[in-house]
């Protein structure tokens, strides 16, 4: 029972910070799309990758200390993916 409440606490949590993420990453891709309308406007090819390059360089800086560096820099990469492939369709 003990592991029910506690579980149901995380869950909670973890339902809170799902909520404030999805509304940043919805935020993140209408930019990104406007970049890509940008780029598409001035025939500009929609891979940066020394801007991904320097970006996750700031994240690197930024996160200092913090244990899950690597998985935060793995969920750019992914990021970075999706918005690029977002960007194709704008
Ligand atoms: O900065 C740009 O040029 C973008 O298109 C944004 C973005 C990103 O998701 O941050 C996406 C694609 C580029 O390769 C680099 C960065």
């Amino acid at each position: 029972m003990l592991f029910e409440i506690e579980l149901e606490a995380l869950r909670d949590q973890l339902d809170r910070i799902d909520e404030q993420i999805c509304v940043l990453l919805e935020q993140r891709f209408e930019i990104t799309d406007e970049v890509g309308r940008l780029k598409k406007s001035y025939d500009q090819p929609i891979d940066q990758l020394s801007r991904e390059a320097q970006i996750k360089q700031n994240l690197t800086d930024k996160l200092e200390g913090y244990k899950h560096l690597n998985e935060i820099l793995n969920l750019y990469e992914l990021l970075f993916d999706m918005s690029k492939k977002s960007q194709k369709n704008v």
